[in-house]
């Protein structure tokens, strides 16, 4: 951003050399970053000044954003909500198939995602027609797990629970904001959400990815969404906004997900013998390593938080992180929690307590992988003890912190002015959205795709133009095949699917 429009904001950061590093947006999610003051800015047209002392600042940012706050880091915030303002708040979730029916459109918008499946450029046309082939051969299996949950994905129907509950919070807390739910892959889409935001005339809005830690493939995939949403929109172009854009630190957090573990310990006999095994929900590592996703480090910091409040307690339990659901054959964040599972029963753990981490519903990958799947694989590991943590949901400390999380946020709703043409472009209104993804992902690199189709051919021995030509025309070909249900495959009998 040129430094003219810099010196324009209302909002800057006054640390010496890198406040132009740091999104505008980012400085609002720990417990720590004033409440009280920010409940002020409801009432007040008079400015406020923030100033946080560096270590709260610090804890408020994603870590590549931490180097950056020094001791005199100062934040000045100039927006208070006016009397005509109305506060929205979108909760950004990842939507699931209600029926059977809707596995296979649901995957293929998963899959035609380009921050789930990132192709060269050139190939970027292949994107929709490769997407349709692999939600095509997945679906079966995929449709087997929610058919064993009950034939749909509960997600929905929780974060509309969810959302009513904050919204009810934040009335209590003299907020009267409307909340939205906006998923990225199924119903209610984000599209329709802010549809329905700009119908109900929010002036103000609070952006909330319901994943407690920031990664590319998910928080960052709505954000992305948003961006080109918002940027083709004059009336969201005007609509200032803010990002919450993790809060996995938050006390409020910490200490619900404390609680929950506390509670299931006791049904064990021996509580104090049982090993608590956290699982996350994995990302390939080219995210992590090679795109800078935030999100590995975020998980560790978020599981050492949560072990420091549970030692305040006296429980001083063995734990271990894994991460669960990788797709494909590329590498995901080890360790895996199925070759984790199988360690411990080897080592002679008996007792296992598994902390479902990096989701706040139950989903598919609770109620089915971790209570069906890595429990039977558990059992016959030798662990002969399983309990498991529920999902937070609707959990009064967890909503209410939430709540506290959008208030606090709300003082730099709009914290920064749009005064041309230029930054109204590159900034998505108001720079936040898009500052947020640069700092994680600001080159959008190739990313190595995680899924099953790759398996006979798109690896590191085949990167050269030619062999990815040939690839290329073997996918079109079998995206012909699954498509029309002609073909050499079919006249064969090895495919036998049909459209
Ligand atoms: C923090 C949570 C999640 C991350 C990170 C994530 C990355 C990621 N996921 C896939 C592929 C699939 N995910 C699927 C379902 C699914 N994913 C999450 C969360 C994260 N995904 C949830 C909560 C759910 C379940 C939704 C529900 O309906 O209950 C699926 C579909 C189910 C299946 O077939 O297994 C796929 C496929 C990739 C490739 C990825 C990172 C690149
Ligand atoms: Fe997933």
């Amino acid at each position: 951003m040129a430094a003219e429009s810099i010196a324009m904001l209302p909002y800057t950061i006054s640390s010496s050399d890198h406040h132009r590093l740091l999104p505008r947006v980012l400085s609002v999610s720990h417990s720590h970053c004033s409440a009280a003051l920010s409940r002020n800015c409801l009432s007040s047209s008079a400015q406020s000044s923030l100033l946080f002392s560096n270590h709260s600042l610090r804890k408020c940012l994603p870590p590549p954003l931490k180097a950056l706050v020094t001791a005199d880091t100062q934040i000045a915030n100039t927006t208070p909500l006016g009397v005509d303002d109305r506060v929205g708040v979108l909760l950004l979730n990842l939507g699931g198939p209600e029926t059977l029916d809707d596995v296979q459109p649901f995957l293929f918008n998963l899959f035609a995602d380009p921050d789930i499946i990132r192709l060269p450029r050139l190939f970027r046309f292949l994107q929709k027609p490769l997407a349709q082939f692999i939600s095509v051969l997945r679906a079966p299996k995929s449709k087997e797990g929610y058919a064993a949950i009950g034939g749909g994905s509960p997600l929905r129907t929780i974060t509309d629970a969810q959302a009513e509950e904050l919204r009810k919070s934040l009335w209590e807390k003299d907020v009267p904001a409307k909340v939205y739910v906006g998923m990225r892959y199924w119903h209610p889409f984000t599209e329709e959400a802010i549809e329905q935001i700009k119908r109900d005339g929010i002036t103000k809005l609070v952006v909330l990815p319901l994943y407690p830690q920031f990664s590319i493939s998910t928080s960052g995939s709505s954000l992305r969404l948003l961006e080109s949403i918002f940027r083709e929109d004059e009336y969201l172009v005007n609509m200032q906004h803010t990002v919450i854009p993790s809060w996995y630190q938050r006390e409020g957090y910490i200490t619900a997900m404390a609680n929950l573990i506390e509670k299931e310990l006791k049904r064990f006999d021996l509580p104090d013998k049982v090993m608590i095994f956290f699982s996350a929900h994995g990302v390939p590592l080219a995210y992590v390593e090679e795109a800078g996703d935030p999100y590995k480090a975020e998980m560790e910091e978020c599981i050492d938080l949560i072990m420091e409040e549970l030692e305040k307690r006296n429980i001083t339990n063995a734990y271990t992180l894994a991460y669960q659901s990788r797709v494909g054959p590329v590498e995901w964040l080890r360790p895996y929690t199925d070759e984790t599972i199988i360690e411990l029963g080897q080592k002679g753990v008996k007792s296992l307590l598994a902390v479902p981490i990096s989701f706040v519903s139950e989903h598919i990958e609770t109620l089915e992988e971790i209570d069906v799947e890595y429990k039977e694989l558990a059992l016959k590991s030798g662990i002969e003890i399983w309990g498991r943590v529920p999902a937070l949901g609707c959990e009064a400390t967890f909503i209410s912190d939430l709540a506290d999380a959008v208030i606090e946020s709300l003082p730099y709703v709009g914290a920064m002015a749009v005064s041309n043409l230029e930054a109204r472009q590159s900034l998505v209104p108001l720079g936040s959205v898009e500052e947020l993804l640069a700092a994680y992902d600001s080159q959008r690199r190739e990313l190595p795709p995680p899924v099953t189709v790759w398996e006979w051919g798109w690896t590191k021995s085949a990167e050269t133009w030619n062999g990815r030509a040939a690839m290329l025309a073997v996918v079109v070909l079998l995206v012909l095949e699954v498509t029309t249900g002609e073909g050499f495959l079919h006249q064969w009998g090895i495919l036998p699917l049909h459209p």
